[in-house]
């Protein structure tokens, strides 16, 4: 993902965010542990699809656009996160951005309730870019790329719009 598209993507998560702030009357409101919060409910989720940690069962994993449609989930609340932190300068998280090579998947879900503790507890643009790097990395685990990234996220962004419309 260039810098340009993550620009892009910072800013239609803002204009989502800010609609949701307003229909929820919250405009004041502190919401970051509720998003981190929000975003390991994501992580489990996206793990629960792949099944990657399930030894106990033969049931394969859930259809790949599945999977990716929880894993733009984790997304939005990624990019939400860095708004409401002001830690959304794309051009540097794209300079200190490192692929980290893991060796399973389940190591990979690990590195990311790791790095979400890790901005819990020291809320500095260190521990974000370190976030953002562990769940682009386990994107690219999952055998996605940025476009198949950038183009669900505008999908499913498209409907948050819409169940705001729908007072959901
Ligand atoms: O401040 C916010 C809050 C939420 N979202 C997005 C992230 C995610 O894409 C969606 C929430 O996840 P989901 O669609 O799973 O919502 P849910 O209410 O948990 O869905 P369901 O009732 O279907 O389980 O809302 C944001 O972008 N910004």
């Amino acid at each position: 993902m260039d810098t340009e598209q993550l620009t892009k993507l910072f800013q239609e998560q803002r204009i989502l965010d800010d609609r949701i702030l307003e229909n929820h009357d919250l405009e004041s409101k502190d919401l970051l542990k509720d998003k981190l919060l929000a975003f390991y409910v994501e992580v489990g989720e996206l793990a629960n699809e792949t099944r990657c940690f399930k030894f106990w069962s033969f049931k394969p994993a859930s259809k790949r656009e599945i999977i990716l449609e929880e894993y733009v989930d984790g997304v939005h609340f990624l990019l939400s996160i860095g708004l409401d932190l002001e830690f959304n300068d794309a051009s540097q998280l794209i300079i200190k951005y490192t692929k980290k090579s893991r060796g399973s998947l389940t190591d990979h879900f690990h590195a990311v309730i790791e790095s979400i503790n890790r901005l819990r507890e020291g809320t500095n643009q260190k521990n974000y870019q370190e976030l953002y790097n562990e769940y682009l990395s386990l994107g690219i685990a999952l055998g996605f790329s940025s476009n198949d990234i950038i183009d669900a996220y505008f999908k499913k962004n498209q409907i948050n719009h819409k169940r705001q419309e729908s007072s959901y």
